[in-house]
């Protein structure tokens, strides 16, 4: 990892740029599937999955009985951990069920919201490099507990033309109506256009790589809303002298495993740490299944020296990561000034994996700086709120003229008419 140290302000910006990608490469690559799929539906899924992920596939669902199958192929001690995990991403996203409350907003005039879930829902799960089951639970179980109809989910076939077991025995697990053996471009085309066998969604959600994330903003462009761009993982340790160096750098390894084009960053005021970092991470790369992977990501990081607590926050805040560990002595100061991170893990003993499986918060969330302006999947993100209103004759009587001074100032005759009108026949009446 390259080593930084005091940089200036005016350099943050270079300093803290993510990998790059060609977006127009991308964004051409994206346009030539969805173009086919829009026009040949699941003739281009069977193309594009043997062109991006080298298996010939003549379905693309993928049988209940397998999904059922999937129970007796996952060893018990797994799945005793997906049922506590399970559990404890139900109890936190259970919780953030907002009750519904009418607001008399002026005399006769009531307003209330009411959240209702989103009827079709498409979930995207990774498997290009690791099956991550894990987020099968992170989008499956807020989906269900919003009381989505059809929730269907798609993953790429491994190598072997199968889908992990793991990841369909989630899929039981949480209730998912639908599987689908596509992933990557085509997945988010299918789910987007729909096809032969697969319903067009009314949203997308879920993390993948710098494809899919391309194709995910795509099809938000084509009318289809998606959770957020939730691409190539990446963390960001803010730490003091107090930090364990062994622990930050098993925590920035974490995430470097995840692909070549994660980013993780260490921003400390302490010299000191920085020398035990770096031994640290050579030691557990070393015997990293993934350590290639791993490496790639390290040349795309960044050790960085600053002056104070203060300034490694404002670089925290600028930077925006997904994931934010804080392991200094007093983290209170801190907490109140963060403005930007997708999802926080405070003090030496809470690693960021914790997040990732079995916490109970989501692991989705947003990458490339949006944490600046989006939050990470929650249970919200399955629903959207309608309001209503319902004003009484004196409720009118009383707001009726403020709306008919605005209306005419609008210059629309026929809004402040709608007004007029009620009010005529009110007065008529008493
Ligand atoms: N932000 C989050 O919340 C979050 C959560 C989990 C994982 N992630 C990220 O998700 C990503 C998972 O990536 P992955 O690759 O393992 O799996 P993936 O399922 O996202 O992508 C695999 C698919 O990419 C497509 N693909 C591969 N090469 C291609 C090419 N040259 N052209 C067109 N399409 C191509 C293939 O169709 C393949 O099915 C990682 O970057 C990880 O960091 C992010
Ligand atoms: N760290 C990923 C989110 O960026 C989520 C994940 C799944 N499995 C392991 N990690
Ligand atoms: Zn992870």
């Amino acid at each position: 990892m390259q080593v930084i140290k005091y940089p200036s302000k005016e350099s943050w910006n270079d300093i803290l740029s993510r990998p790059l990608f060609n977006v127009d490469e991308l964004e051409g690559v994206v346009n030539q599937v969805f173009g086919e799929i829009k026009s040949d539906g699941d003739t281009a899924l069977f193309k594009y999955t043997l062109q991006y992920d080298g298996v010939k596939i003549d379905t693309t669902e993928v049988s209940r009985a397998a999904i059922d199958a999937s129970e007796n192929m996952v060893d018990a001690e797994l799945k005793k951990a997906l049922a506590v995990a399970a559990k404890n991403i139900a109890t936190f996203h259970s919780a953030q069920f907002q009750e519904s409350k009418q607001i008399e907003t002026s005399e006769g005039v009531l307003c209330w919201r009411k959240s209702t879930a989103i009827e079709k829902v498409g979930l995207y799960v990774p498997g290009g490099s690791a099956p991550l089951f894990s987020t099968v639970l992170m989008l499956g179980i807020p989906a269900k507990l919003a009381g989505c109809d059809e929730v269907i989910l798609c993953t790429p076939p491994g190598k072997d033309g199968q889908i992990n077991p793991a990841i369909l025995y989630a899929c039981k697990l949480v209730g998912v109506d639908r599987v689908f053996q596509v992933g990557g471009i085509q997945a988010i085309g299918g789910m987007a256009y729909g096809t032969e066998s697969i319903p067009k969604v009314h949203k997308i959600f879920g993390p993948g790589n710098q494809y899919v994330t391309a194709a995910k903003q795509r099809a938000n462009r084509i009318g289809v809303a998606i959770d957020m761009p939730a691409g190539p993982s990446e963390v960001m340790v803010l730490a003091d002298e107090t930090a364990d160096a062994e622990f930050v750098a098993a925590d920035l390894l974490s995430q470097a495993e995840h692909g070549a084009d994660s980013q993780v960053v260490l921003v400390t005021w302490a010299e000191g740490l920085i020398e035990g970092v770096e031994k640290e991470l050579e030691k557990q790369l070393n015997v990293l299944s993934r350590r290639n992977v791993a490496a790639k990501a390290l040349e795309n990081s960044k050790i960085i020296l600053v002056k104070s607590q203060e300034e490694a926050l404002e670089i925290s805040n600028e930077y925006g990561p997904e994931h934010l560990i804080i392991s200094v002595k007093e983290e209170g100061s801190l907490l109140n000034g963060i403005r930007n991170a997708g999802s926080v893990f405070l003090g030496n003993y809470t690693p960021e994996s914790a997040g990732d499986y079995a916490s109970g918060t989501n692991h989705t969330l947003p990458t490339n700086g949006y944490a600046k302006a989006y939050s990470g999947v929650s249970l919200e993100s399955f629903m959207k709120n309608i309001t209503f209103q319902k004003i009484s004759e004196e409720g009118l009587l009383n707001l009726g003229p403020v709306i008919e001074i605005m209306a005419k100032a609008e210059q629309l005759d026929a809004h402040c008419n709608a007004v007029t009108v009620r009010l005529n026949k009110i007065k008529t009446n008493s």
